[in-house]
C-alpha cells in the first residue's frame, strides 16, 4: 500500500451539456502521482484543470472513467477520499465573519477532531502558515494572501496527505505569491504532504512544481519535469548579429552544417533554436570566425515554459486563455448542487 500511487486516474472524461450543447471539459486523463509529489497542472482558461480537480476530489462524478486517490475508488468509496484529502479551491474563505482561528476550530469539529486536537492543530497551522498575528482577527479583514493562507490551513486541518489547491495563487500580487508559495514548500517539508495544484502562471509552475503536467483543450498534452519539458520541446533562442544581411545569409549556411535545427536570416541576423543552445553557441561563434565571418552580437535566450505551450500547441498560453468564452452555465443540476454543498462545508 505504501508504494502505491497516491493519485490513480484511469481514463477520466468530463462532458457538460451547456444549451443542449456538449462540452467536453476533460478526455481520457490518465496518469499517475508519487507519494510526496509536488505536481503542477498548467493550463490557459478552459482547459479542464478545475474539472479534473473537482473530479479527483469526488465534487462531480466523471461521464466515464475511474480514478483512485488516497487507495480509495473516487465513485465507490467518496467519503473515504474526502476524509483523507484537503481541498481548496477557487473561492475563498473572505467572506466569513468568524475569527481566523475560530474558522480553523470549526473546521476540525467539522471533521470530527476532538477539541483538543483542534486547538493542537490550528495552533499548528497557525504557526506555520504565518497567521498569529491575525489569529484573533475577523476573516474579512484579512488582505488577499492572508486569505489564501487561512484557506490553506483550513483545508489541513485533519492533516490529509495529499492537498488539492486550484489556482491558489491567482489574483495575489507577486510578493503575496512568493509567500504563498514559500509556505507551500515549507508545508510539504514539515508533513510530507502530497500537493497537486492547478496554475495558469507559467514561472511558477517552473520554478516550484517537480512535475508539470500541461493541459489543453481537456487533454494532457505533455508530462514531465519543467527542464525536460523546456529542452525537448523548445530549446534556446539563439541570435546572431552581422554587420551586413550578406555576411548573415553567409552564416546561415555555416551555422546550418552545425545542427539539424532550422536556421533562419532576419536581417542582419541569424535566428534558430537548439536544445543544447549552451554549447552550440560558442562553437558556432568559433566556426563562423574560421570561415572569416565577423560575429558582432551572440545571445542564447533559455526557453520558458511558454515556448513549450506553444511549440505543442502553436498558441501562446495567453492566447490560448483569451479564445475562452464567458462563463457557461451547468445543466447538471445534481453536481451542482453537490458541489454547493461540500465547498460550502468544507471551505
Ligand atoms: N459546471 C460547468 N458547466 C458547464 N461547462 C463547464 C462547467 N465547468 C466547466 N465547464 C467548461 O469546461 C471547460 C473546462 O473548464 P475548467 O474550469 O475545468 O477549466 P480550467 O482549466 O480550470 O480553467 P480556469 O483556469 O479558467 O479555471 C470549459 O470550456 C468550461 O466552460
Amino acid at each position: 500500500m505504501a508504494n502505491e500511487p497516491i493519485i490513480e486516474a484511469d481514463g477520466l472524461t468530463k462532458r457538460f451539456t451547456v444549451k443542449k450543447k456538449t462540452v467536453e471539459a476533460v478526455t481520457d486523463l490518465t496518469f499517475q502521482v508519487e507519494r510526496g509529489a509536488l505536481v503542477a497542472f498548467l493550463g490557459p482558461n478552459g482547459a479542464g484543470k478545475s474539472t479534473s480537480l473537482r473530479m479527483l476530489t469526488t465534487l462531480i462524478p466523471p461521464t466515464s472513467g475511474a480514478a483512485r486517490v488516497v487507495g480509495f475508488d473516487i465513485l465507490r468509496d467518496p467519503a473515504d477520499v474526502r476524509a483523507r484529502i484537503g481541498y481548496v479551491g477557487q473561492l475563498t474563505s473572505g467572506s466569513f465573519a468568524q475569527r481566523t482561528r475560530d474558522e480553523l476550530l470549526s473546521q476540525g469539529a467539522f471533521y470530527g477532531l476532538s477539541r483538543t486536537a483542534s486547538v493542537r492543530r490550528a495552533d499548528e497551522l497557525i504557526e506555520s502558515l504565518d497567521l498569529a498575528p491575525f489569529a484573533t482577527r475577523s476573516v474579512q479583514q484579512l488582505s488577499g494572501g492572508q486569505k489564501r493562507r487561512l484557506d490553506i490551513a483550513l483545508g489541513l486541518m485533519h492533516a490529509p496527505p495529499l492537498l488539492f489547491l486550484d489556482e491558489p495563487s491567482t489574483g495575489l500580487d507577486p510578493q503575496s505569491r512568493a509567500n504563498l508559495w514559500q509556505h507551500i514548500l515549507d508545508l510539504r517539508a514539515t508533513y510530507g504532504t502530497t500537493v497537486f495544484l492547478t496554475t495558469h502562471y507559467l514561472e511558477e509552475a517552473d520554478r516550484y512544481a517537480e512535475r508539470v503536467m500541461v493541459m489543453d483543450k481537456g487533454r494532457v498534452i505533455a508530462d514531465d519535469t519543467a527542464a525536460q519539458l523546456k529542452a525537448n520541446l523548445a530549446g534556446d533562442l539563439l541570435t546572431f548579429g552581422f554587420a551586413d544581411e550578406t555576411d548573415a545569409a553567409a552564416a546561415v549556411a555555416v551555422i546550418q552544417r552545425l545542427t539539424d535545427r532550422e536556421v533562419r536570416r532576419e536581417g542582419a541576423s541569424v535566428i534558430l533554436t537548439a536544445p543544447d543552445g549552451d554549447a552550440l553557441l560558442p562553437a558556432a561563434v568559433r566556426t563562423l570566425d574560421a570561415a572569416g565571418l565577423s560575429v558582432r552580437t551572440a545571445t542564447g535566450v533559455p526557453p520558458t515554459l511558454d515556448d513549450v505551450f506553444l511549440a505543442l500547441t502553436g498558441r501562446t498560453l495567453r492566447e490560448a486563455g483569451e479564445g475562452e468564452p464567458a462563463e457557461d452555465e451547468e445543466t447538471d443540476a445534481a453536481a451542482s448542487v453537490e458541489e454547493k454543498t461540500t465547498t460550502g462545508a468544507n471551505r
